[in-house]
């Protein structure tokens, strides 16, 4: 108890200002993808979790499928650049993000898109983020993970075995090379967990 405590007055919420750390590692995937994991690399995950639930304007969205009209089984909110975002440690990821990823991105992380996984039956179906210059450049997107840990499954689009990356309050992923095109990512619904999480998703002006 009182080394909770004392932990919590110690951390400040904020990027690792290191990449190296436990379980760092580049994974290359076929037809020119990548994954990028850094985990742990926010200090005071939890802490950003609380701030941000109440924080965020969270939006419910609602869709056309087929001939009916469903909710989106999840919540979610998007910064444009120029934004005020809802924490100073989201701009601070952002910056450090923009810095480690630069002379490969060859550009800054602009915006900042939130998800909100209210229990396990929230889910993103399969896609990439293929909207604007995704659909045909190489990119980057990278996921800051807050909250329950659910696993980020990622497929090639032609077919074959996917891949399931759990990801736990403060790990990073950056999906980069062609991931948004020859690849799709989902978090799937879970029995296991009905803890929130929450998703932020950093990507290059012109993506989404
Ligand atoms: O919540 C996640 O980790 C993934 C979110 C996602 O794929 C998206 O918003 O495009
Ligand atoms: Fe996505």
């Amino acid at each position: 108890m009182v080394q909770g405590t004392l932990f919590d007055l110690q951390t400040r919420v904020g990027p690792s200002p290191a990449w190296d750390g436990p379980g760092v590692r580049r994974v290359p995937l076929r037809d020119g993808a990548w994954i990028d994991l850094r985990p742990g690399w926010l200090s005071g995950a939890e802490e950003l979790f609380n701030a941000l639930l109440p924080a965020v304007p969270w939006r419910a969205e609602r869709r056309v499928m087929y001939d009916a009209v469903v909710d989106v089984p999840r919540l979610t909110r998007f910064y444009g650049g120029g934004e005020d975002l809802p924490h100073r440690a989201i701009a601070e990821c952002r910056d450090a993000l923009s810095a480690h990823c630069r002379a490969e991105l060859g550009e800054e992380f602009v915006s900042v898109g939130m998800c909100l996984y209210r229990d396990g039956r929230d889910s993103v179906a399969w896609h990439g983020d293929r909207v604007g210059r995704s659909r045909t450049e190489d990119t980057m997107v990278a996921i800051l993970s807050l909250g329950a840990t659910r696993p980020l499954m990622l497929r090639p689009r032609g077919g074959g075995r996917s891949l399931s990356l759990p990801l736990g309050a403060g790990d990073l992923v950056v999906m980069g090379g062609s991931c948004q095109r020859t690849w799709e990512h989902c978090i799937p619904k879970t029995r296991r967990t009905m803890e929130p999480r929450i998703s932020v998703q950093f990507r290059p002006e012109g993506v989404r």
